[in-house]
């Protein structure tokens, strides 16, 4: 089904109740026939939690600090993202089955959307959730720069659609919520944008634990310095650069502010109290826990 359209053509679908890019829902039939490898890690993410960031650190970590390996490519390019799909350009899933293993691939999916072979392949997950609040500003500003998602209209009008569930990708609540109960059932690490945000080195060391690669100090502090907000906003190959018919930086840059509590700039008094009123529904009974001194 159409949500949303540009001209006579539909940006968003929908799969199983979850709007999606169009193109996704027209490229579903090949995304569900992906074939996971066990030696795959999946960096998955809700939109705007960090996906750009946990890329880089993890590529540093692969390639043991070498900066010069990670300037290889444009970081969209250096993971296949899954449902990525827009002929004639090959697909996210014809990009990671022409990948050399082992594989790092990347996907927006809520967990009951994966393609049902990552369940069978024993592979590693590494999830990234960021606060909803901010989320949902960052989002925000990244569809009004964003010309294959829908214009987010007016942020009184974006607020309601993003606490519906209406936005790419869907629910942040349910999103965060599914991937979060899996995490005890297979090889999961999952992190948190404010953490990394805190305690860089910290959040870097268990991501080196989880990848089983074991490099010593000088590497962790190059990691670290190489991948500051600022180091990666002014990296040509991290900071995400498109024609500006698909990302329009002159609207808001794909590097936006890349901090913690900007929602404060953005939501009314009445707007917060019912967004936290939605959140303790909404997550009622999940052991999950944000940060919350933003
Ligand atoms: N190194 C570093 N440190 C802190 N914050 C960072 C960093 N890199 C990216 N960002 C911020 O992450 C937001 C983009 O999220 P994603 O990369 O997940 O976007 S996307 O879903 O892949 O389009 C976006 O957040 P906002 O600035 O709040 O809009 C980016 O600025």
């Amino acid at each position: 089904m159409a949500l949303t359209t540009a001209g006579t053509q539909p940006l968003l679908g929908e799969v199983a109740g979850i709007p999606l890019p169009a193109t996704t829902v027209d490229n579903w039939h090949q995304i569900q026939g992906f074939k996971a490898q066990p030696d795959d890690l999946l960096i998955c993410t809700y939109p705007k939690s960090g996906t750009t960031w946990i890329q880089e650190i993890v590529d540093l970590i692969e390639h043991s600090g070498d900066v010069d390996k990670c300037q290889r490519a444009a970081i969209q390019h250096r993971h296949p993202f899954l449902e990525w799909a827009r002929p004639p350009q090959p697909s996210g899933v014809e990009k990671a089955r022409a990948m050399p293993r082992p594989r790092v691939l990347r996907t927006h999916l809520p967990a009951q959307l994966l393609p049902p072979s990552f369940w069978e392949s024993n592979c590693k997950f590494l999830y990234v959730a960021r606060n909803a609040k901010d989320c949902l500003v960052s989002y925000y500003h990244f569809q009004r720069m964003n010309r294959t998602l829908p214009d987010p209209g007016t942020w009184d009008q974006y607020f309601e659609t993003f606490i519906s569930g209406k936005v790419a990708w869907g629910s942040w609540f349910e999103h965060v919520r599914g991937w979060w109960e899996l995490r005890d059932n297979v090889q999961m690490l999952f992190l948190f944008y404010e953490d990394i945000k805190r305690d860089p080195k910290q959040e870097i060391q268990k991501v080196m634990k989880f990848m089983e690669k074991n490099l010593d100090g000088a590497v962790l502090d190059t990691i670290v310095q190489e991948t500051t907000f600022e180091k990666m906003k002014a990296n040509p190959m991290t900071n995400r650069s498109a024609p500006k018919t698909i990302l329009d930086q002159s609207i808001s840059p794909f590097m936006r502010k890349g901090i913690m509590g900007d929602w404060k700039n953005h939501f009314t008094v009445a707007q917060n109290e019912r967004f936290d009123e939605i959140y303790r529904q909404k997550m009622k009974g999940t052991s999950i826990n944000f940060c919350t001194e933003l």
